[in-house]
């Protein structure tokens, strides 16, 4: 039986980080994935994602800016780029790294038999250590009559090759959002369905609000506050019953409602991993899992994004060649890449409000407050809310809907991770003509009486 240092299970952005810094340090790895090098996002979600939102982004750049017009969309061009950046759903490019990096590279699906015991097909290994990195897939609520439909989920909408003239996307949150904005922007007829009174529910209200807002502005029918009950098809139509006895159609119906971390049958709890409700591996705050097992990723259901996967992936890299770093999840950022873009960072006051912080909170409107936001729109648009403890003088959440939020929100990020005081953040320099000037703008307004 082959024998390893560590086994790698999914090579996602977590087990990809964690199976390329243990290879650097000279360890026997094998890596095993049931489909293609690079998860979910490479191919599905993240990648194909962004780079399809990127010509939207920019022809509202160009309508926005003063002296410049003629921004088109094509989506033939669109897609042929997407393909490229999904590597036409082929991996033998990463097969070949890893193995030229000396790792070997199993395909198919690997479940764990006994303690350090694996089987993939009829292969049988043994492995030192054990790396869960399996992910999650799509939650696809069971509506009756949906066998009938066209219903798609994050696959089969960020690898179209034709775009529908029409879709339904039932979820609000960020898959939801994202998509909307994405299909919209190629003049596809969008309704949105969401069954909470707001959309982007896990961040602060008012994100909501002004996400509805942009979205709405762009076009895109957003229903708050109904629930899918039923499907049927109605000739080439898709049709959603709603439980307000309403009923929307669509070439398409798409799910984004939510995700589950890919733990069942995989024989996890024979190397002693204890599944949570949700079915996520439990992991300690080394991302240990049982006796020579770690997890990292969505399948951990801690912070199901690329960056907490590749965080932890190095987390637990540095665990398994001897070092004592622990994750630390506070003030990561959460960019939504809506237009203009949504980011936030850290506590919503109702979060703070549980944990008994004390807070202050103030939003500014950037257009009233700083000059970048009129050297780039002609109309310009921007928001930015800063929470901050009363007590120990230190920010613990932000939230921005901007241009360009997704970068600046990692000033917020930084300060809060690392409690830098807000004496400290009121003597930052910001570029002008900067967003991150707003920071500044918004501080001075939260200054403790004090000062
Ligand atoms: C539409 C969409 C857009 C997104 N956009 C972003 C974004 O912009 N930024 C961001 O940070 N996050 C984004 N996310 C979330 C992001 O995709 C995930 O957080 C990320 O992919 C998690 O990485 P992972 O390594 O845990 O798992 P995955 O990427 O899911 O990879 C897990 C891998 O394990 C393999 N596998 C599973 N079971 C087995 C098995 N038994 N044996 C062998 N292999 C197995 C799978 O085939 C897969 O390749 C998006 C998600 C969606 C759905
Ligand atoms: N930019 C990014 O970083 C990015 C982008 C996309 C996705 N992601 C991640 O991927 C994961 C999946 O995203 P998501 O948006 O699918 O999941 P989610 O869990 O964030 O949201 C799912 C939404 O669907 C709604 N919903 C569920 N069942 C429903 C039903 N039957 N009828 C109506 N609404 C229903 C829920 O109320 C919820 O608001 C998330 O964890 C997200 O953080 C990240």
């Amino acid at each position: 039986m082959e024998h390893f240092d560590v086994a790698v299970l999914g090579m996602g952005p977590g087990g990809e980080v964690a199976a390329g810094r243990l290879l650097k340090a000279g360890k026997k790895v094998a890596v095993i994935e049931r489909e293609l090098i690079g998860g979910e996002c490479a191919y599905w979600a993240c990648v194909p994602s962004k780079t399809l939102l990127r010509p939207g982004e920019a022809r509202t750049a160009v309508e926005r800016a003063a002296g410049v017009s003629g921004a088109e969309l094509s989506w033939f061009e669109a897609s042929k780029y997407r393909d490229y950046m999904i590597r036409h759903l082929d991996d033998k490019t990463q097969i070949a790294g890893y193995s030229r990096d000396g790792a070997t590279v199993i395909k198919g699906e690997a479940s764990v038999t006994a303690p350090g015991h694996i089987r993939v097909g009829d292969r049988e290994l043994t492995a030192e250590k054990i790396i869960i990195a399996t992910g999650s897939e799509p939650i696809i609520p069971d509506l009756e009559g949906i066998d009938q439909i066209t219903a798609w989920t994050n696959r089969e909408t960020y690898t179209a090759t034709t775009l529908p003239k029409s879709a339904v996307i039932i979820g609000g949150s960020a898959v939801g959002t994202e998509t909307s904005t994405f299909l919209a922007s190629f003049g596809v007829k969008v309704i949105l369905i969401h069954r909470g009174d707001r959309l982007l529910e896990r961040e602060e209200p008012r994100v909501g609000e002004l996400a509805f807002t942009y979205l709405s502005e762009t076009g895109i029918n957003i229903r708050l506050g109904v629930s899918a009950t039923k499907a049927h098809r109605s000739g080439d139509q898709s049709v959603i019953e709603l439980d307000d006895g309403t009923q929307v159609s669509a070439d398409v119906i798409i799910f984004a409602t939510g995700r589950t971390p890919r733990t069942q049958n995989l024989g996890f709890e024979l190397a002693g991993v204890i599944l949570g409700e949700h079915g996520q591996v439990q992991v300690d705050e080394h991302c240990r899992a049982a006796e020579n097992v770690w997890a990292v990723g969505d399948v951990t259901g801690i912070m199901p994004f690329t960056h907490v996967a590749k965080y932890q992936g190095r987390i637990v890299a540095d665990a398994i060649l001897g070092g004592d770093r622990k994750a630390f999840y506070q003030g990561i950022p959460r960019v939504v890449f809506t237009d203009p873009e949504i980011a936030a960072a850290g506590l919503t006051q109702a979060q703070a409000d549980q944990q008994g912080i004390k807070t202050k909170v103030i939003e500014i409107d950037l257009a009233k407050s700083i000059s970048r936001p009129w050297t780039y729109e002609e109309n310009p648009r921007g928001h930015l809310g800063l929470l901050m403890d009363t007590e120990r003088n230190v920010l613990v959440g932000a939230w921005a809907i901007a241009p360009l939020a997704g970068e600046w929100i990692h000033q917020a990020s930084l300060a809060i991770r690392a409690h830098i005081p807000i004496d400290t953040l009121l003597d930052q320099v910001a570029q002008y003509p900067s967003y991150n000037e707003a920071y500044l703008a918004a501080l001075e307004k939260l200054r403790p009486a004090s000062h």
